[in-house]
Parts: C-alpha cells; structure tokens; sequence
C-alpha cells in the first residue's frame, strides 16, 4: 500500500472525532435511547479507525549488513514504526513524570483549558453586547465594553502564556535529544563509524543541528495543535447542541465526515515529502561544506568550474524536489480552502438558522432581541468550533510532517545503536564475495590490553570488505621501534585504524596496551578549535595540564626543542584563539603536533609521514628527543633518513605479502645503495647497446 493512503487516517479521524463529540453532547442534552446509540456507535467507529490505522501496517524490515541502497527501505508512514520511533523519541524528550518537561506540558495544559473557557464566556458576551445594542440598552452596553476590556486581560495573558509554553517545551525537547546524541555520537568513536564504517547515514550533522531542531519544534507544535482544537470542539460543541439542537449538529458533523473522507483520497504523502526534501537539504550543504574545507586546493588547481557544476546539480535536485512539493501544496491547499472554509462554513450558517427556524426547547424566546443574542453567539462558537475542527483536520500534515522527521532522527539512533553493537552497512568490494574473503569477514579476532604491541595472524581488511593482507603478525616491545614501509594503498594506516580500534578485528590476536599509552601523528596533525596552548597539549584541557603540574614555561620549552617558541609571540601568547589550520603552515603544524607528543610522552607512538615537511635537522632532533622522553616509535616513511632511528622493520609487497625482520639499518643502506647502482646500470644497458649497434654500422659502411 502506498504512503499516501496511510498519512490521511488522521484527517478523518478528526472528523469522526467531530462526530463523536457532537453525538457525545447531544447524548449529554438529550438523554434519549437515540442519542445513546447514535453515540454509541461514533465512539466504536472511532476505535476501530485508529486500531484500523495502526494494524493495517507491516513492521519496518530490519537492517542487516547489506549492499542494498537504505534510503529505498526508509518509509514514512503513519504506521506501527513510526508509533514506535515517536514513543522512543518521547521516552527521551519527556524521561519522567517529574521531569521539567512534564511539569511544563501540565502548565500548557492548565492554559489551554482556561482559553477554551474564556473564549466560551468572550462568545456569551458578545452575544450579549450586540442583544444590548440593538435593544438600545445604552448603561448595559458601557458595561459590558468595561468588563469586556477586564476580561481582556486574563485572555491576552493565557494566550502569552501558550505561545511562551510551546516555545520552552520545543527548546527542551531539543536540548535533551541532543543531549542524548551527543553522549552516543562521541563515545566508542562513533562520530568516525557513522562516516567511514557505515553508509546509510550521509551527513549527520544535518541530522544532529536541523532535523532534531524541526522534529522538537514539530511535537512541541502538535501538543498545542491538536490538544487545544479537540478539547476546544468537544465543549464548543456541547455548548452549540444544548443552543441549536443535538440533531442538527449531528447531521452537519456527518457531512464534515463525508467531505473529510474524500479529501482523505485527494491528499498527497507529505510526511515523505519532508524526509525526501530534508535529505537533499543536507546533501546540497554538504557539498558546500566540502568546498569550504578544501578551498585552497580548489583555488590553486582552478577547479571552481568543476565545482560550480556539482553545487549546481545538488541545487538543481534540491529545487526540483521543492516545486514539486509546492505545486502539490496548491493543489491540495485549494481543495482543503474549499471544502474547510466554504463547504463547512455554509453548513454552518445553515446550523445557525436552526432556532430561528425551529423551537429548540430551552432556548430563549423569539423577540429580535433574543434572536439577535442568540444568532451572534452560536456563530461564534460555531466559528471556534469550525476553526478547531479545521486545526485537527490541518493537523494531519502537520503529523505526516513529524512523521518525516522522527524518520530522521531515529535512522540516527538506530544506525548509532546498531554500530554500537558491531552492526554495520556497507557497499562491499566485488572480491568480498569470494568464498575465501567471505570467510575472512565472517571471522573475529581477539583484543588483549597488554605492555606491548603484538599482532598474531590478524587480517587487514577496508571497511568495503578489500582484504589487503590476510594474516598479519609483527611485534613492537618497549624500545623496539619499528618501521613500516610499503606501496600506496597496501594498508599502512589501516594497520594503525585497527590498532586504535576504529576498525573490527577480523581474526588472530590483538595485544596492545591501553589506548592513552598510544599516541598518533599523521601527516596532516589536527588542530582543535581553541588557543594555543590548547594545541599543545590536545586532547588535554587547561585543567589536566595543571592538575599534572604543567606550566606555560614547560610548553615553552618543548617549543624550543623544536626551534618554533617565536610562534607564540608572533601569534599573540598562550590564550589567542584562532583557526590554526589556516594561521600555521603545514611544517609548522607538525612541529606543534611533535611538541605534542613530548608534552604526552607516551609509552608508543604512531608517527605516519610526520616528518615529510621538515628538514633532516629537525627530524633527527624530534626522534632522539622522542627516544629520551622512552617513547617507542612506530613510524610510516619512506625516508631513508629514518631508518637509523629503528630495530625492526615491516615491509608491505601490496600484493598482501609481507616481511617483518630486524633493521640493521648501515648494511641495509649499503645494500639498498648498491641495488640503485645496479638499477642505474641496468638502465644504461639499452642505451650501450645502440650505441654499439651504431658504431657496428658505421663500421661496416666505412668498409
Ligand atoms: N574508510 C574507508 N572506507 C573504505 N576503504 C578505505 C577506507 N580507508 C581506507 N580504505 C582503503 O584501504 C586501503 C588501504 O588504505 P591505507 O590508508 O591503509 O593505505 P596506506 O598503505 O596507508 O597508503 P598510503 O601510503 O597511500 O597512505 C586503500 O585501498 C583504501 O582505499
């Protein structure tokens, strides 16, 4: 069954709701055998409506490890799923009884309830104003201006009090989920997962800042939306059926229920709309972030044209999503304009004629008088009922809408939840199919915290399933410092991403110590928003370097070893705040990420390509330093330089091979020199052969 059927139950529910509260007030004023089953009978429709609604659907399917595309399983339904995900999502903005936010939809309630009261008085007193005027009753009429204007005051400050309600409830809703997120998505290194593990989840931040924003704005909106109207056309109602008759009113509400019906069928799928149109929102953003962060290499490579065609595509995508959406709306807006407005306000006049017509018993006599008071007050709590009527029936898109963002944010946590659990998505590489790499990725390894680095048969596998080497064992004791060579691509940082534990050990054994005994250095060092001296000691805060004793002198010093403490004048001192990665050039990035590590002195550290932008000088004072502060190195270069500075060496072939043997690093240069002498000679060989070729001609020309 399509989406678009499933999003309307909510419109003719409000209408049956209507029914239902008109058979309930004239049940309530006529108290006959009639009335009794005519209400009877809306209330079980009712029911059977909404338990229709939620049964009619099929459970969402699970996700499992697939290469599927996810976005065609994303539904946006009125269904059991989306029930599910809502009452999830409000165990989380709503934690209890006593919790700030159930305090405060209690006040919202309390106002609610006291607006529908004195709107009910405010329509009594305008009947009466206008009976006064057109009795000519000139005191009666000062009067009741003078007491309309007190009842003013209550009125504007119970209208103040729900708008202010739904603003706060809307903020709190937001600032628990986000809470909530925030303790998933920074902790067991999900933010990394989401992105490079997993592939349902495109651009979180998109779902992390605006659609939980929309999704608390939309719940807190809906309560005052819906709450208000349905309590508004309940007593509205009982007040019209005890003025015009319980008959009439239950007539009219049974057209409302057959116009309600078809526009039921007319409606489009608006809940998936808002999800479609959310996901190309992020995506178009996404693109432009990406240009933000890698302006300069744009700049210099000139390729804003380039660029200019995908940004335009992603907007084009977006704008056509949109329009579509807007002509949908016009459409559909006509219909409702019609049917809401027109239709039912005909058959509201035709309501009102009712006593004027007919002898309703009890009601007031018929002087143009009582007439007059009458007439003004049934069309104006006919007005609010309709308007309230008309709300619950606009509210349905209003649900659909939050059907679409409580799609979102729950596709968040679950992606999150799953991931936490070792679940993940992934398009996996055509090799992963093989039996053989099949077996790898079914597999599981070890993990053991130890005192030193050790893998034992572990295999190096991408997260698209590539195995790149299959059974991979090296050792790194204290002191042994390693390192690891090896073509492009051939799984050198994977190694480390599998050490660090942002990859699945696949098999074999792990042995590594605690991860703060563990530090890394790329090539490109991150640098954290915040001062200075923050980037020194990251990922510390002020707090810990003073809780260990640190001083802005001892950072000073570090910055003398590697010959930059003119930085910190030259920048403004310790606490100047900047965007570092733009202030500092690359060299001067990894010598503020060497600083780093003496600041740390861990046990092991991890340094891949650190060094590439420093002179020799500088290297040789950063690793000696490093091996009197007693960290063992592990380090990814292809500099010879380096070699010098370690024991053990592990060579990658980037066929999956690999040999991991001692580096006697004087008879490998020798060794390596020689290769490059007999490689220079090997070339010249062609060279010599023409050579003689030519002189053998000449030869034989010359006689
Ligand atoms: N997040 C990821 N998702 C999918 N594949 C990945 C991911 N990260 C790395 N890979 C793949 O894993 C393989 C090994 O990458 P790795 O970064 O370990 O190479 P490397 O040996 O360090 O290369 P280089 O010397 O170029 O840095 C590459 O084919 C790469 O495309």
């Amino acid at each position: 069954m399509g989406v678009q059927s499933k999003l309307l139950p909510a419109g003719s529910q409000a209408a049956l709701l209507n029914v239902l509260s008109s058979s309930l007030t004239f049940y309530l004023t006529h108290k006959t055998k009639i009335s009794r089953g005519l209400y009877l009978f809306t209330f079980l429709a009712l029911v059977f409506r909404v338990r229709a609604a939620i049964s009619d659907q099929k459970p969402a399917v699970k996700p499992t490890r697939s290469t599927s595309d996810s976005s065609k399983r994303q539904k946006v339904e009125l269904n059991r799923e989306f029930f599910r995900n809502l009452f999830r999502l409000l165990k989380i903005v709503i934690p209890g009884w006593k919790s700030k936010e159930a305090r405060l939809l209690v006040s919202h309630s309390v106002f609610l309830v006291l607006r529908t009261l004195i709107s009910l008085y405010v329509a009594e007193l305008d009947g009466r104003l206008v009976s006064n005027l057109v009795r000519g009753k000139g005191k009666d009429f000062v009067l009741g201006i003078i007491w309309w204007m007190v009842v003013a005051i209550p009125a504007t400050f119970t209208n103040s009090m729900l708008s202010y309600h739904q603003c706060k409830l809307a903020l709190q809703y937001r600032t628990r989920l986000t809470n909530h997120i925030h303790n998933q998505y920074l902790s067991n290194m999900i933010f990394y997962s989401v992105g490079n593990l997993d592939d349902r989840i495109k651009n979180p931040d998109q779902l992390i800042v605006e659609d939980v924003r929309k999704f608390s704005n939309s719940l807190a909106e809906l309560y005052s939306n819906l709450a208000k109207p349905v309590l508004d056309m309940v007593i509205y109602n009982y007040q019209l059926s005890r003025n015009v008759g319980g008959e009439g009113l239950f007539l009219m509400a049974l057209l409302v229920q057959i116009s309600a019906n078809v526009m039921r069928a007319l409606t489009p799928p608006f809940g998936k709309y808002v999800a479609d149109e959310a996901k190309l929102e992020g995506e178009f953003r996404h693109q432009h972030s990406r240009l933000i962060d890698n302006a300069e290499e744009v700049a210099l490579y000139n390729g804003h044209e380039n660029e200019k065609k995908t940004l335009d595509k992603g907007y084009f995508r977006l704008i056509k999503y949109v329009n579509h959406i807007l002509r949908q709306r016009l459409y559909h807006g006509i219909m409702e304009d019609y049917v809401i407005k027109y239709f039912w306000g005909a058959l509201g006049l035709v309501l009102c004629s009712v006593p004027v017509f007919v002898k309703i018993p009890g009601a007031k006599g018929g002087s143009l008088g009582d007439r007059t008071e009458s007439f003004v007050t049934n069309r104006r709590l006919l007005l609010s009922s309709s308007d309230a009527f008309g709300r619950v029936m606009f509210s349905y898109k209003e649900i659909t809408e939050l059907a679409g963002y409580t799609s979102r944010v729950s596709t968040l946590l679950n992606v999150m939840e799953d991931i936490t659990n070792g679940r993940f998505e992934k398009n996996l590489v055509s090799s992963a199919s093989t039996e053989e790499n099949a077996a790898v990725l079914r597999g599981r390894g070890k993990v053991i915290e130890d005192s030193y680095i050790q893998f034992t048969d572990v295999p190096i596998v991408s997260p698209n399933g590539d195995v790149l080497v299959r059974k991979l064992s090296f050792e790194v004791k204290r002191g042994g410092h390693l390192l690891i060579v090896g073509p492009n691509g051939c799984g050198k940082s994977s190694l480390f991403r599998i050490l660090g534990g942002l990859w699945p050990v696949y098999g074999g054994e792990v042995r590594k110590p605690p991860s703060e005994e563990i530090f890394y250095i790329p090539q490109r060092p991150y640098l954290s928003r915040g001062s200075l001296r923050q980037q020194v000691i990251y990922p510390d805060g002020l707090k810990d370097m003073i809780d260990k004793g640190v001083t802005d002198d001892d950072l000073m010093a570090l910055l003398k070893i590697v010959e930059i403490e003119s930085v910190v004048e030259r920048e403004g001192g310790w606490d100047v705040e900047k965007e570092w990665r733009e202030q500092l050039s690359g060299g001067l990035q990894q010598r503020i990420a060497m600083a780093r590590l003496f600041y740390h002195a861990p046990k092991f550290a991890i340094l891949d390509e650190c060094t590439a932008a420093q002179t020799l000088d500088i290297e040789r004072i950063m690793y000696e330093t490093a091996k009197q502060l007693d960290i063992t190195l592990i380090t990814v270069s292809h500099r010879k330089s380096l070699w010098k500075y370690h024991e053990n060496i592990l060579q990658f072939d980037g066929q999956g091979g690999f040999v991991f043997t001692k580096l006697d690093a004087e008879r490998r240069l020798k060794l390596e020199d020689e290769k490059e002498d007999l490689e220079l000679q090997l070339r010249a060989v062609p060279e010599l052969r023409r050579r003689l070729e030519e002189l053998k001609e000449s030869f034989q020309t010359e006689g």
